[in-house]
C-alpha cells in the first residue's frame, strides 16, 4: 500500500477551529441546566470576563455577590444541603450502640460465639467530623482552564463533604437487622463486586438477615419474585463474572408498594445499586419510610458505565467498559486499515454522556472523528462529518469514528417511545451513520468499505477489572457503614480520590456531562484530530 503524507486534520491548524472558552461560573448542584451552562464568553486573549448581568450580581443559586456576607452565606447554605439525612432526624431519641465492626476477628467456633468479631478495639472509625474538600483547585482566575467559579471573581470558598467509613458508635443492633441489596437499571461491571462486598461487611457488623431482591424494584412487587438469602458463602465468588446475581430491571412497582413490601417483610436496611433514576427511587423510598416513622436506612452505590452521576471522580465499572471498548475499536480500526478505503463505525454507550465514547477514544488512539451527544455536529456539508471522512480516505486511506448513542439523535425520527423506567428510547445513530456514509461515498463516486460495529451490551456485561473491583470494594463496604452510622438518604462516592456520602438529591440533580470546553474534551480533539463539524 503507497504510504501517503498524512496531516491530522485539513485546517493548518492540527487542533479544531478556536472556541470561545467556556466557563462554568457557579455551583453545578441546584443549578438548573440553562443555569449551570451560562458561561462566560471570553475571547482567550481577554483579561476580562463578561459574565452577563445576571451572574455580575446574583448567582445562579440565589447568592448576592454584592453582599459582603456572601461567602459564609454560600458556606452555610452549602454545609445544611451536604449536611446527611440521619435516624435521629426522625428518631431524636435513638441512642447509639459501640461499633461492632472490628477488623481483628477471631476463629468464630472461639469469639465469635455471640455473633460478633472480636471485642478487641481497633482504632480505625471515622470521626462524625471528618470531612473531604470537594473542589481542591483554587482557580486564581475565571479563565483559567476549567474553572468552575461561584462568583464573577472566582473566590475561593471551601466546599466541604461527610467522609465515609466505620463509626464508632452504630445506630442498629445487628441482630435487629435484616438488609436488602436490589440491583436496579442496567448492568454495569461490577454489580456482583459490590453486592459480595455489602454482604460480607454485614457479617463482619453481625447481621444474619441478608436478603437480594430479585430483578431491582420489580423484586418488590407482588408477582412471586422471591428474596434470595445471602451469605458470605453464597457471594464468595460471584464478583468472578458479570452481571448481577440478583438480575436487574427498569421500571417497578409505586414508591408506596415498595415501602408496603419492605414493611411485610421487614427489611430496616436496604442497599441500592443503581444509576440516576435507581437514586432517585432510593430518595423517594428513604422520604416514605421517613413518612411513615420507619426506622431503615436507605444507601445508595451509584451503578452507571455513563459515568453520568454528579460529583464523583468515576463511577464504578465505567474504567472496565472504556477497557473493553478497546477491542471494539482495535477491530473497528484493523477492519478499517485492512480494507482499501476502509472506514470503521463503533457506537458506544451514552444517552447522554459522551464520557466512554471520549475516554475510549482518548485511551485507543485509533479514532479519528468522536462524536458525544455534548457535541452538536453536522454529517453533511462543507464542514459535516462526511467531507472529513473524504478527506482522511484520500490522506490515508481509512478512518475510525465512535459514536455515543445519544450523539446525533436531532438527524433521526423520534419514536416517542419510552423504557419501563420512562427513559427515552433513542434512534440508532450508529446505523445512520453507517448508512449516510455509504450513501456519501456512492454518490461522490469513491469506493469505501463501511463497517459497522455495536459492542454495547459487550462492555457492560462483563466483569470488572481490577481497579474497578478495589472501587466496587470500597463502595461496598462503605455503603454498610453508612447505613450503620445511622445515615439514610444518602449514596457513596469518590472525591478526589478519597470516599464520602452525599445526600441523594445532591448527585442526581441533573445527569453529569462531558463539558466540551473542558480539557479533557480537547484532549480528544487533539487525539482525533478531529475539525469542528459545524
Ligand atoms: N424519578 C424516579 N422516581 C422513582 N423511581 C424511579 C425514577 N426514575 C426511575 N426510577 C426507577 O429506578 C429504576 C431504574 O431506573 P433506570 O432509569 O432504568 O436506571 P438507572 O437507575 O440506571 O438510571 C427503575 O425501576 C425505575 O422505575
Ligand atoms: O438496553 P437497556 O438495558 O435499556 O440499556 C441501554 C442503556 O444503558 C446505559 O448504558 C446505562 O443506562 P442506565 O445507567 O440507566 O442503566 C445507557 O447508556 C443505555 O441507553
Ligand atoms: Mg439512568
Amino acid at each position: 500500500m503507497e504510504a501517503l503524507s498524512y496531516s491530522p486534520s485539513p485546517s493548518p491548524c492540527p487542533i479544531p477551529s478556536p472556541r470561545p472558552s467556556r466557563r462554568v461560573v457557579c455551583l453545578p448542584t441546584r443549578c438548573p441546566r440553562s443555569c449551570r451552562v451560562m458561561r462566560a464568553i471570553a475571547s482567550s486573549s481577554s483579561a476580562g470576563v463578561d459574565q452577563g448581568t445576571t451572574m455580575k450580581n446574583k448567582g445562579c443559586n440565589g447568592v448576592d455577590f454584592k453582599d459582603p456576607d456572601w461567602k459564609p452565606k454560600f458556606q452555610k447554605d452549602f454545609e445544611s444541603r451536604f449536611d446527611l439525612p440521619h435516624i435521629r432526624d426522625v428518631f431524636p431519641n435513638a441512642s447509639p450502640i459501640p461499633s461492632t465492626f472490628c477488623l481483628r476477628m477471631r476463629t468464630p467456633t472461639e469469639d465469635f460465639a455471640g455473633g460478633y468479631p472480636s471485642d478487641e478495639k481497633w482504632h480505625g472509625y471515622i470521626n462524625n467530623n471528618d470531612r473531604v474538600l470537594l473542589k481542591v483547585i483554587r482557580y486564581s482566575s475565571p479563565t483559567s482552564a476549567g474553572a468552575e467559579c461561584i462568583d464573577p471573581d472566582c473566590t475561593w470558598v471551601e466546599q466541604w463533604v461527610h467522609r465515609a467509613g466505620p463509626r464508632e458508635e452504630i445506630y442498629f443492633q445487628p441482630e435487629e437487622v435484616k438488609a436488602a441489596i436490589v440491583t436496579c437499571g442496567g448492568l454495569c461491571p461490577g454489580l456482583n463486586d459490590v453486592i459480595r462486598h455489602i454482604v460480607i461487611t454485614l457479617e463482619i457488623y453481625g447481621v444474619k438477615k441478608i436478603v437480594g431482591i430479585p430483578f431491582g424494584y420489580r423484586g418488590f412487587s407482588n408477582e412471586g419474585l422471591t428474596e434470595m438469602p445471602l451469605s458470605r458463602k453464597v457471594v464468595q465468588n460471584i464478583h468472578l463474572s458479570g452481571g448481577s446475581l440478583l438480575g436487574v430491571s427498569r421500571g417497578g412497582p409505586p414508591i408506596s408498594d415498595i415501602v408496603d413490601n419492605m414493611e411485610k417483610r421487614e427489611i430496616n436496611m436496604l442497599f441500592v445499586l443503581g444509576g440516576n433514576g435507581t437514586h432517585a427511587g432510593a430518595n423517594a423510598i428513604h422520604n416514605e419510610c421517613r413518612k411513615r416513622g420507619l426506622k431503615v436506612a436507605v444507601v445508595g452505590v451509584p451503578k452507571t458505565i455513563d459515568n453520568d452521576i454528579l460529583l464523583m471522580d468515576k463511577t464504578f465499572g465505567f474504567d472496565t467498559a472504556v477497557e473493553e471498548a478497546q477491542r471494539a475499536i482495535n477491530s473497528a480500526y484493523i477492519e478499517a486499515h485492512s480494507a482499501y478505503h476502509g472506514i470503521g463505525v463503533v457506537k458506544l454507550m451514552g444517552r447522554s454522556s459522551g464520557f466512554i465514547a471520549m475516554h475510549a477514544s482518548l485511551a485507543s488512539g485509533q479514532i479519528d472523528i468522536c462524536l458525544i451527544p455534548e457535541v452538536p455536529f453536522d454529517l453533511h456539508g462543507p464542514h459535516g462529518v462526511l467531507r472529513h471522512l473524504k478527506y482522511l480516505i484520500e490522506m490515508k486511506g481509512s478512518a475510525v469514528v465512535c459514536v455515543a448513542e445519544g450523539a446525533g439523535q436531532d438527524f433521526l425520527e423520534k419514536t416517542n417511545a419510552k423504557d419501563a423506567s420512562g427513559n427515552i428510547v433513542l434512534s440508532d445513530i450508529g446505523v445512520h451513520v453507517q448508512q449516510e456514509t455509504k450513501k456519501y461515498f456512492k454518490e461522490i463516486g469513491i469506493p469505501a468499505d463501511i463497517k459497522y460495529i455495536d459492542p454495547t451490551y459487550m462492555i457492560r456485561a462483563c466483569r470488572a477489572n481490577a481497579s474497578d473491583g478495589i472501587l466496587c470494594t470500597v463502595l461496598g463496604q462503605n455503603a454498610v457503614h453508612g447505613a450503620f452510622a445511622g445515615y439514610s438518604g444518602i449514596t457513596v462516592g469518590i472525591c478526589n480520590t478519597h470516599y464520602v456520602y452525599f445526600p441523594i438529591p445532591e448527585v442526581i440533580s441533573y445527569p453529569r456531562a462531558v463539558d466540551p470546553n473542558s480539557r479533557m474534551w480537547h484532549r480528544c480533539l487533539t487525539s482525533t484530530g478531529q475539525p469542528d463539524f459545524i
